[in-house]
């Protein structure tokens, strides 16, 4: 079935600016192929929520997300549940939810493409207290650099978040963190938390590298306490999932996962939702996507 009524849904300042010239460019390959469509852009994220509303109450079939996680996850909050699909076009810093889901990074043409072309996928998504998310729930280490770099004015993008890492992890110490899962409850100092329907987020960072989005639970990895150096060297290996190799790294898979600890916010795809305690489920099925079809079905 071919595409009915899309709404191309821009964060403008995603991608140091670059998602608008790329939804404009979007916008008009689907309309050079005779798709309708409409191109959305509010001045701030909440005007930007409204109009993705409004688009799909009004009848739009698809609602395609240009940006980086930041604009998905606020696109989740209207699609999900719902059986208009969401599109992605990668334009963002991160890009993590895209990265999870193998839609093309590197070509605005060709994540268009892939959407023209019309693989759909029925996902899981992850309920943050009253929010969607599709990728990382994060607390602890990790929550500490969002807020100090949310903090910041200078430098942007991905520099930003190394100053912080660095400011943070000067005078880091760990966290008393409660979680609960479906079967057991672990108390005790750690580092992070970070709660995955996906494996990644901060660019690649595979934090949950077995999480699989058909399965309908979280995967869980828990960092517990170890030295701020031990932290440091542990860092790069998140990229490849290596860091599952520490000792100290715990992992776990549940349907349900409350994590409290004092003082610690929670962020959702980059996103802050609130501070702790806070209950993430997995909810199945939630979401359709346009991806192409998964190529090894991670199973646990
Ligand atoms: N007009 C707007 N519409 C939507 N989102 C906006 C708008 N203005 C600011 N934002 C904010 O932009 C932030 C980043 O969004 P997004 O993740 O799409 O881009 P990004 O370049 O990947 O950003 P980041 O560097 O945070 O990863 C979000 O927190 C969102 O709330």
């Amino acid at each position: 079935m071919g595409l009915e009524h899309v709404a191309v849904l821009v964060n403008p300042v995603a991608g140091g600016g670059r998602a608008l010239g790329e939804g404009r460019r979007a916008a008009a390959r689907f309309r050079a192929v005779g798709v309708r469509v409409e191109l959305l852009t509010g001045a701030g994220p909440a005007e930007t929520a409204d109009l993705a509303a409004q688009a799909v109450s009004s009848g739009a079939t698809e609602l395609v997300a240009c940006g980086g996680d930041g604009i998905v996850h606020l696109a989740l909050q209207t699609v999900a549940g719902t059986s208009c699909t969401l599109g992605v076009i990668p334009a963002g810093t991160g890009n993590d939810i895209a990265r999870s889901l193998g839609i093309p990074r590197k070509s605005t043409d060709q994540a268009v493409d892939l959407i023209l072309a019309g693989p759909v996928r029925t996902i899981d998504l992850g309920r943050a207290g009253d929010r969607w998310f599709g990728a990382v729930v994060a607390s602890g280490f990790d929550s500490r650099v969002n807020d100090r770099a949310n903090r910041m004015t200078w430098p942007r993008g991905r520099m930003r978040y190394n100053l912080a890492i660095i400011a943070v992890l000067a005078s880091f110490r760990p966290i008393q963190f409660r979680i609960e899962l479906d079967d057991q409850v672990i108390e005790g100092p750690a580092m992070l938390v970070a709660v995955g329907n996906g494996p990644s987020y901060g660019g690649g960072m595979r934090i949950c590298p077995n999480a699989s989005m058909s399965d309908g639970r979280l995967d869980v990895t828990i960092v517990s306490r170890m030295s701020r150096a031990k932290l440091a060297r542990l860092f790069p290996s998140v990229y490849r999932g290596r860091h599952l190799r520490y000792p100290e790294v715990l992992t776990y898979r549940s349907r349900r996962v409350e994590v409290q600890a004092p003082g610690v916010s929670a962020y959702a795809d980059g996103e802050l939702v609130a501070p702790l305690p806070l209950t993430c489920v997995a909810v199945p099925d939630a979401l359709r996507v346009f991806a192409p079809a998964m190529v090894a079905p991670v199973r646990g």
